[in-house]
């Protein structure tokens, strides 16, 4: 059934809210077919006053889970792993459960704590204390082993970074590789995204990009300028810089069938309930929207900045949307009314 055409005045509408709610900037792109529409409002540096714009680089927070899940689902294609298989399979000793298989991780259901509750328990202090480190996965999984398992092996959702950090490891003992080589030799280069990046350990962001702002605890006090990081404390979970439009590009090529075989995209969209009108799959989100239309992607959340990337069934409309602080549910919420207006278009009056 063909989507409705994309609200563009409620996208627009979307990013003043957002801007009010206290983004310094916010930008939006529809990619529907051959055609694209844009939106952007506010700064991408707040020093200089620079306008923000879509062609802005930005830190996609755990979008990046999507891309660490497609690379599993390849190596699943390759008979190199599979998905019903415990993790110690792969990676002997690592968790101390061996009934903890590759899909539980990848779906949020393997009990693995998410040690990032405590790391960022206190916004500015914990952002601080991690920005210019570099971690090893093991120290990160160890982190999370150090608490008790939130669920028994293959038991209810419960998202935690542990686990991409886990599918990281599964990567580079899988492929022999860095997760930086395979993230660019099975998805960079082959989709030509010349705007997505894996710089870890790096701190910079390349080239053009929106600087992100940190929204602190306390109310008023000023923000903090989260844009240079390691995100060493999420690397295959969260460290991925990308745009809106290459962000397009490889959700449309994802649901479109370019990146796996048809048999994994299945198994990326086995789903259990994620909450509300959400469903988790393999490193997949699916949102079900008013108008009845669902859309598969993820969001992100990393210090400065929150992304929607979401696309259609088919892959032949897509919208990518970020906002250029973070630490503001108010923000984070209203920017899934970008959503509404690129799939649902204009309210019924
Ligand atoms: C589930 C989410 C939203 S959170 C998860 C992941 N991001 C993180 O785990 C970092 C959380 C701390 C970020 C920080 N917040 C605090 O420090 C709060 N004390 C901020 O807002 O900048 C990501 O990205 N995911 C989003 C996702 O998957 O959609």
């Amino acid at each position: 059934r063909a989507l409705p055409a994309p609200d563009m005045t409620g996208v627009w509408n979307v990013l003043r809210t957002v801007r009010r709610q206290g983004a310094p900037g916010a930008i939006a792109r529809i990619d529907d077919r051959n055609t694209a529409h844009w939106a952007a409002l506010g700064v991408a540096d707040r020093r200089t006053g620079r306008a923000i714009s879509n062609a802005d680089r930005f830190r996609i927070g755990s979008v990046t889970k999507t891309f660490s899940a497609v690379v599993l689902l390849q190596l699943a294609d390759e008979k190199k792993l599979k998905l019903d298989a415990p993790v110690n399979r792969y990676l002997p000793g690592l968790l101390p459960d061996n009934r903890i298989t590759v899909r539980h991780v990848l779906s949020h259901r393997s009990g693995l704590y998410d040690y990032t509750n405590d790391m960022f328990a206190r916004t500015v202090p914990g952002f601080e204390a991690v920005r210019g480190k570099v971690f090893t996965y093991r120290q990160l999984v160890n982190r999370s082993l150090s608490k008790p398992r939130t669920t028994k092996a293959g038991g209810a959702y419960s998202y935690s970074n542990t686990n991409f950090v886990v599918a990281g490891m599964l990567i580079e003992k899988l492929t022999g590789h860095s997760v930086r080589t395979e993230f660019r030799n099975r998805i960079f280069k082959p989709l030509n995204l010349r705007d997505t990046f894996y710089v870890h350990p790096g701190k910079k962001i390349p080239g053009r990009f929106a600087r992100g702002y940190l929204t602190p605890d306390k109310a008023g006090a000023a923000f903090v300028d989260a844009t240079e990081q390691t995100v060493s404390w999420a690397q295959s979970a969260g460290a991925v810089i990308s745009t809106t439009q290459d962000l397009n590009t490889f959700l449309s090529a994802l649901l479109g069938g370019k990146l796996t075989s048809r048999a994994q995209l299945a198994q990326m969209q086995r789903w259990v309930p994620a909450g509300g009108v959400q469903s988790y799959g393999l490193g997949l989100r699916r949102r079900d929207l008013s108008c009845g239309v669902s859309v598969y992607g993820h969001t992100g959340a990393v210090q400065g900045y929150y992304t929607y990337a979401f696309t259609s069934k088919d892959g032949r409309r897509s919208l990518a949307a970020l906002a250029n602080t973070s630490n503001n549910g108010t923000v984070l919420t209203s920017m899934r009314g970008t959503l509404e207006s690129a799939f649902c278009g204009k309210k019924a009056k």
